[in-house]
């Protein structure tokens, strides 16, 4: 009989974490000098594939940002979009000394996470055209100064369609031409994640981009708990899964670490898990329906950004205090290597499934339950 090779799971999360299994990148000193005195933290590691015969390596290297917001909620909403653009703008120059190919930022990023207070006035000012608003406009000069792939996820106002909210993501090509965008398909209601008082579910399935360095997709931040909604950006061919997050300790921080690695693992694909950081105080107070002491903020947001590959390997987090830049880079080959292996497409049956859940989401159905 084989001997059991480990004392305890942790032992063996221990050995297939890095920094003995992830080689770390050497990063240029001059982009380490710039974080240190942007007083953001700079990590960068490779996931390395095997060699094939008949294709090149498809390397690219991927940035995830994860920030503080720099001004207070209550400052006017003009200066607080404008700090966070002069932030970000800081923090993607230095991506580009990394050579970052493509980079996402964290989930409604140009603003504070203000969902939680349900009032309309002035966070529903932070809402931008997807297509030619400031925030974009702003990533399309970035995207095409340092031909990088920008991931901008944003609170969009949709002027052609009655000027409703959506919680969106836009792809600014390496070009600087938007490619197009996408909306989180799952809305919390959970805790203080009163989201759904501003947008609705998104209606645009589940988009793969073909970008110049590979086929991205963006699952926001919910929509992680949700294996059905990483699993079809997959189907539609996603090499890298980014997920723009905005979640607080208390509600998440067990699950975290686990959720977009097991997607990279069951999806055969890269996942790129990004939170923002710290503590966002609202001027009035708010309930969580749980019956405690009304309150002004949100809870603390723990950073802790990470990559994880279909080999199940995973980059360290980021901190759970600090702003900071996390460069990655992938090859892309391991994506199918890990599939040729393991075969989850292969062997994933979504025939049967399909023909399962087609039939239970009819208003007839009843349970298959096999009773005495
Ligand atoms: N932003 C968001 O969807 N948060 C919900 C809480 C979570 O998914 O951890």
């Amino acid at each position: 009989m084989a001997e059991p090779e480990w004392e305890s799971l942790e032992q063996c999360l221990e050995k297939h974490l890095p920094p003995t299994d992830l080689r770390e990148l050497d990063l240029p000193s001059q982009a380490l000098e710039c974080a240190a005195e942007g007083d953001f933290e700079l990590q960068g590691y490779a996931f390395e594939a095997a060699e094939e015969q008949l294709r090149g390596p498809r390397t690219v290297r991927v940035g995830l940002v994860q920030n503080r917001i720099p001004l207070p909620a209550e400052a006017p909403v003009a200066k607080q979009v404008s700090a966070l653009h002069r932030r970000i703008e800081a923090i993607v120059e230095v991506a580009a000394m990394c050579g970052v190919n493509i980079i996402c930022f964290q989930e409604a990023w140009t603003m504070p996470f203000a969902f939680c207070t349900r009032e309309k006035l002035p966070w529903t000012e932070f809402a931008e055209s997807a297509e030619d608003g400031p925030t974009t406009r702003f990533c399309q000069k970035l995207a095409k100064k340092h031909n990088m792939v920008v991931v901008s996820p944003i609170l969009e106002r949709d002027g052609a369609h009655g000027d409703v909210l959506w919680n969106t993501a836009v792809v600014i090509s390496n070009s600087g031409a938007v490619l197009g965008k996408t909306r989180k398909n799952h809305i919390p209601r959970v805790g203080d994640f009163n989201e759904s008082t501003y947008y609705m579910e998104g209606n645009l399935g589940h988009p793969v981009f073909q970008t110049q360095f590979g086929r991205i997709a963006v699952n926001i931040c919910y929509g992680r708990h949700h294996p059905l909604n990483w699993f079809m950006y997959s189907v539609n061919g996603a090499d890298i899964i980014f997920n723009p997050s905005a979640t607080i300790g208390a509600l998440s921080e067990s699950m975290w670490p686990i959720e977009a690695r097991n997607a990279a693992i069951a999806n055969h694909c890269f996942t790129c898990a990004i939170n923002r950081v710290g503590k966002e105080h609202f001027p009035h107070e708010f309930t969580s329906g749980d019956g405690k002491k009304a309150h002004k903020d949100f809870g603390y947001f723990y950073g802790s950004s990470y990559v994880a590959a279909p080999d199940s390997s995973r980059t360290p987090g980021l901190s759970r205090t600090r702003d900071g830049l996390l460069v990655a880079e992938l090859n892309l080959n391991l994506c199918r290597q890990v599939n040729d292996v393991w075969n989850f497409k292969m062997t994933g049956r979504y025939d049967m499934y399909a023909r399962e859940l087609a039939e239970a989401v009819q208003p007839d159905y009843r349970p298959h339950i096999v009773r005495e």
